[in-house]
């Protein structure tokens, strides 16, 4: 498939300032800094991939820079503050250390509200890791049991197709069968296939991101009505420096899709590191420092920047910013796209509804909600704690008064 790039007034790009996470333009200790974030635990054995999963997806190390990594001796804790809707810290814990003994404490380590990846490396024996993956959740569920838990499956880029398929099998089975034996069939586990070497590994972190977004169902709906108001085929809404998807309609997420998508926002960085300033285009040297140089400076940041890419194949790519960290990307038939009038003003009433719903979530109150976890007094209600219900209902009230003005295809 080829690209065929429009001339370059389309590629009135503009990125985030810095590539760095950081709080969202008039936030100020709102949003971010003053909240417990949930907390995303990266676990599992010894160079399992814990470290690469974290560098590859947010600091744009390519995966081949990972190969010398060295082996992490304590827990490493970061801070992902890219937008309202994604705030949460990622700790990084080194394999070969018992969380479980009186010199860590394991209540403050899992009690947060959040998920917990176990890291399995596919391409060694995966026995070792099944018995510690067992013992973790036994223990974590004990202290947490609002905890989410996610199990990668890493490292697959080594195995044919059927390998994989047979390695999700069994490791499924062995670890679904250890829970049952030891009383505990109530713990949901959700298995990915990931490697560092493709999309696999943005596609499972952003639906790990995704499960700790109370807004979640209401940013689907948004991305209903646009599309179904609009004759687009798929959306994402994507936090571009990670390229995780925050949300995309209820349409099936086809692989394809979602890389060309990525892609899309790899191509657009790139010029506009190129050509969004000046004095950048000379000395850029590879993605990194480009990604790296592209926000310096406020002014490559314009709000009303946008992208189109047609493929040969009648398909159109676009691109709107919606905020200083998301971006909507969309895929549509060439001849949809001719009423790109009806496209834009549609667009102007989903960045209204989302910037509502992101005031709305200033208001709320995630400490109470991380400390409710903490002691195991959460009541959850179709997955959502009462307090994200809270926020859930009052973001599709806003969600609702904002899509009323839509436009019909
Ligand atoms: N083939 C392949 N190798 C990977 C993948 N992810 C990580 N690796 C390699 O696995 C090795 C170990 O990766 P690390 O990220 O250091 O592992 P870790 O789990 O953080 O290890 P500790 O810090 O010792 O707990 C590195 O050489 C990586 O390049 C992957 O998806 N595919």
């Amino acid at each position: 498939m080829s690209f065929d790039l429009e001339d370059e007034a389309s590629y009135g790009v503009s990125f985030p300032t810095g590539f760095e996470y950081g709080p969202d333009e008039g936030d100020g200790e709102t949003a971010a800094s003053s909240e417990v974030k949930p907390r995303i635990l990266l676990m599992g054995l010894r160079r399992s991939g814990k470290s690469s999963i974290q560098k590859v997806v947010f600091h744009k190390v390519s995966p081949n820079e990972t190969l010398f990594l060295e082996s992490t001796n304590k827990i490493v804790k970061e801070d992902v503050t890219n937008s309202s809707f994604v705030c949460f810290q990622i700790w990084d814990l080194p394999g070969h250390l018992d969380y479980f003994d009186s010199t860590f404490d394991a209540e403050n380590i899992f009690g947060s509200y959040g998920a917990l990846i176990f890291v399995i490396d596919a391409q060694d024996d995966y026995m070792d890791a099944l018995q510690k993956l067992h013992v973790t959740v036994t223990r974590v569920y004990k202290i947490n049991p609002g905890i989410k838990f996610e199990v990668f499956i890493h490292k697959v880029d080594g195995l044919s197709d059927d390998h994989k398929i047979e390695a999700q099998r069994d490791i499924h089975q062995r670890a679904c069968d250890d829970l049952i034996d030891a009383g505990l069939e109530n713990v949901h586990l959700s298995f990915y296939l990931t490697s560092i070497y493709d999309h696999s590994i943005f596609e499972a972190f952003s639906k790990v991101v995704q499960k700790l977004i109370p807004q979640l169902p209401t940013l689907e709906n948004l991305l209903n009505i646009l599309i179904s108001n609009s004759g687009i085929e798929k959306a994402f809404l994507f936090d571009v420096v990670s390229k995780i998807y925050i949300a995309t309609d209820s349409s099936p997420v086809d692989m394809q899709s979602y890389e060309l998508c990525c892609d899309m926002i790899d191509v657009v960085i790139d010029v506009s590191c190129i050509y969004g300033e000046e004095e950048y285009w000379l000395g850029i040297e590879s993605n990194r420092s480009q990604r790296n140089a592209i926000g310096r400076d406020d002014s490559i940041f314009d709000t009303q920047s946008s992208s189109v890419i047609k493929l040969n194949n009648g398909t159109v790519l676009y691109l709107r910013e919606v905020n200083r960290y998301l971006a909507l990307v969309c895929i549509l038939r060439v001849d949809s796209f001719d009423r790109q009038g009806l496209i834009d003003y549609n667009f102007l009433c989903f960045q209204q509804a989302i910037q509502e719903v992101f005031e709305l979530r200033k208001k709320s109150k995630l400490p109470d909600m991380a400390q409710n976890n903490m002691l195991g007094n959460d009541v959850q209600v179709n997955g959502l704690s009462t307090e994200q219900n809270h926020v859930h209902e009052d973001s599709k009230k806003a969600s609702k008064q904002a899509s009323n003005n839509w436009a019909r295809n």
